[in-house]
Order: C-alpha cells, then structure tokens, then sequence
C-alpha cells in the first residue's frame, strides 16, 4: 500500500516496541538470567548451561543489535510512509527496560501508544507475561489510571508481512542443498518448547501456541510447494526445553526428532535432508544462533543429514511494513472505521484485546494491560 501525506494514526501519538531483552557484555549474563528466571523454578544446572551459551559468545546476545537495526529500518519506513509517531523501546529482561521507555513517555505526555511486542504467538511466555509487564512498567512510574493507554496489536504469526518472508527464506534454504536432495527435503518448523499445560491454557480456548504454529506452517509449507511444484513433509518441532525434568513440556525436541528421521527408512518418512525454520522466532536471537546453528546442526551432521537453517523475519522489509500496516489498522479500528485485516491462513485475525482470562498462569495472576479487562479500558 503506498501512503500519500500524511496517514491518521489518531489516537495514538506513539508506538512501543517492546521485546525480551539479553546481556551485552560478560557482566550482564548472571543478572539477566536472574531476571529472567526470578521465582520460575528454573534447576541450577540449567543456568549454567544457557549461561555458558551466551559467555561462549562474548557475554553477548545477539537480539538488541537486531532490534536495534529492526527499529531503524521501522523509523524509516514509517517517516517514509507518512506515519508521524515517535518510536519507543523498551525490553522485559535488561536495558533499555520497559519501565524506562514508559516513564520517558509519561514524560514525554504520550498519552495512548499502540505496542509491538517481538513475540508472535499466543501463551503465557509468548504473550500475557509481555502484558503484565506493561502493566507493571505503568505502575513503576505513578498510578496505572494515568499511565499512557497501551494497546498491544493483534497476533501477526499469520500476518503476510510475517509469513513472506519466511517463507522466501525456506526457499533460499531448499536451492542451497545439494540438487540431489532438494525434492526430498523435510521441513523441521521449530519453535520455543513450552510446558503442555501452558500452551493448554494458551488463547482464549486454550491450544492456541501450538495451533497457531500448526495453521502457519501449513501456509508456509503449501506456499512452498507451490513455488517450487514439489511437495515437502514437515514436522512441527522444538527447541530450548527448560523447567525441572517432571514437567512435561512440547515435544519433540528438534535433536530428538532428527535421530528419529535418521533412524527411518526413505519410504518410511526418514530423510537425508532438512530445512529447520525457526517459524516461532522473530530474529536471529539466541534461541536460534545456539539451539539450532550450534546444537541442532551438530546432530544433524553427526546424523549424516544435510541440514539448512532458515532465516528469521528479521529485519525484512515486509515484516516492517506489516507492522506499520498494523497501527494503521488498530487506529482505524480504535476511531470506529471499519478496516481490513491482511491476514493467511485459517484461523483468522485474532482479538485486539485479548479476552479476560487469555494465557492465564495459575502460579502468576499478576494483573495486565491490553486485555478486555484492562484498567485502562473501563470507559
Ligand atoms: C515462548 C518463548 C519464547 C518466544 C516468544 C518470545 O520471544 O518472547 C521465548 C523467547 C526468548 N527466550 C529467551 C531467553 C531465555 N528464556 C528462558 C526461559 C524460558 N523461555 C520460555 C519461553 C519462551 N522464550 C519459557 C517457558 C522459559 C522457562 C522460564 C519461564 O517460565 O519463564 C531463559 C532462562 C534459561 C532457560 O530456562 O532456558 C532465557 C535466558 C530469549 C532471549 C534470547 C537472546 O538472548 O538472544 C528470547 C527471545
Ligand atoms: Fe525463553
């Protein structure tokens, strides 16, 4: 869509970028797993683990690089577009907190900001802890009741500016292997494991972590075969399992389920090649550049599987886009003017305010902002 003047973003005179934060020098590691983790039940051995995974690299977490390259190309293309809004940033777990960024805009005299937040899916992790994150960075800096009003945008797993990308870059993974094995390569969509009963409570229903990543892959899978004229298999699989051992988590594991392939027969679904997408990751963060580039591709090369890791929605210009085509949208929509909603798949658009109770998580009932039961939206 191309813009002509200036485009009426009313009410909002800002937008929030909110996303998970991570250290960026040795020192911030201990701290930034403490905030991470605070009260979560997370083993010792697990720490040291993940923590090892960030000193091997530096100390350092390769996300705020990448939001802060995502936020420079989002400026532009709003200024570029005609959105006039300034462009806040704020992170859950380290520097820049979210705290921060909306006392800045308190003072600042924002008054309503729409919120991007760097997660994509529905469940607790993924969604209602980022609203009660809100909530809490309002009531750091004076009463929630006069707090800017945060509308958190809608899902965009299945927004086209999200899935094009992905899907481009599954494409570019599949021409990289070796010709011979091209046709017959399976596509290993990866996600963040979460425990089952958080994605059972996931959505307004519950199930909606895993459906949602079910309803992209399929898009992104047909697209695929589309594109190419050859059909792939693929699997929804996962990475990054913690929490104490007796907690049953989503399976299976990305490692699990290339020795299982390895294991198989051609005709019986094995595979000597694949593409991992991490479909569940917003950028090129940890999660990725360890679980699978380090770990995932250590086994699949110990497997005799030729893998190929697929790109993030990263930086894509379309995935910028889509999220100024998302304030566009939540503002027309907040003013009371109909509006379309670009969305694929078969779920449809999700709400732009989650119901009461959405995500809920027994062990936290912190209250949230941006739900249908936000303080903030009791006119
Ligand atoms: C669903 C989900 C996403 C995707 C949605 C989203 O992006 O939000 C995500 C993203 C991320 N998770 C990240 C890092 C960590 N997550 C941890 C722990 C946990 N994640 C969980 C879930 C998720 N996590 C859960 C259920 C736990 C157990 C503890 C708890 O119940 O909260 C731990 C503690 C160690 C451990 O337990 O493994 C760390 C260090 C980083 C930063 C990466 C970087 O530095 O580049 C990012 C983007
Ligand atoms: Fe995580």
């Amino acid at each position: 869509m191309k813009y002509h003047g200036r485009v009426d973003v009313s009410p909002y005179d800002a937008l929030l970028f909110v996303s998970f934060g991570g250290p960026e020098k040795p020192d911030d590691v201990v701290p930034f797993l403490e905030n991470v983790t605070r009260g979560r039940g997370i083993p010792r051995e697990r720490l040291v683990e993940v923590g090892q995974h960030y000193f091997d690299r530096g100390g350092k977490s390769p996300i705020n690089d990448q939001n802060r390259a995502f936020l420079a190309a989002l400026r532009s293309d709003l200024a570029a577009s005609g959105v006039d809004l300034p462009v806040y940033w704020g992170n859950r777990n380290w520097d820049p907190y979210l705290s921060d960024a909306v006392a800045q805009m308190r003072a600042d005299g924002v008054e309503r900001a729409a919120v991007f937040a760097t997660s994509a899916y529905s469940s607790y992790s993924s969604c209602r802890q980022y609203r009660e994150n809100l909530f809490e960075a309002c009531e750091r800096s004076g009463a929630v009741e006069d707090a800017p009003v945060l509308d958190k945008l809608r899902h965009y797993y299945n927004h086209p500016g999200f899935v094009e990308p992905v899907v481009d870059g599954v494409l570019a993974s599949i021409a990289d292997l070796p010709e011979a094995e091209r046709d017959g390569a399976r596509i290993l969509f990866v996600t963040h494991s979460i425990p089952t009963a958080m994605n059972e409570a996931a959505g307004p229903d519950g199930g909606a972590y895993v459906a949602q990543h079910l309803d992209v892959a399929d898009v992104i899978a047909q697209r695929v075969a589309a594109e190419r004229g050859v059909t792939h298999e693929w699997d929804l699989v996962y990475c990054s399992r913690s929490g104490a051992p007796h907690i049953p988590w989503l399976e299976p594991d990305v490692n699990d389920h290339l020795e299982e392939l390895a294991a198989k027969a051609p005709e019986d679904g094995g595979g000597s090649a694949v593409v991992m997408c991490p479909v569940g990751f917003v950028s090129d963060h940890m999660e990725v550049v360890y679980d699978l580039d380090t770990e995932a591709m250590a086994t699949a090369e110990k497997l005799g599987i030729q893998a190929r890791r697929s790109p993030t929605a990263g930086e894509a210009p379309r995935f910028v886009a889509a999220v100024r085509d998302l304030v566009v949208e939540r503002a027309a929509v907040e003013r009371g003017e109909a509006t379309e909603r670009a969305v694929v798949g078969s779920r449809g658009p999700g709400p732009d305010r989650c119901p009461a109770g959405c995500c809920f998580n027994q062990r936290s009932q912190l209250p949230t902002l941006a739900g249908a039961d936000s303080p903030q939206y009791s006119e």
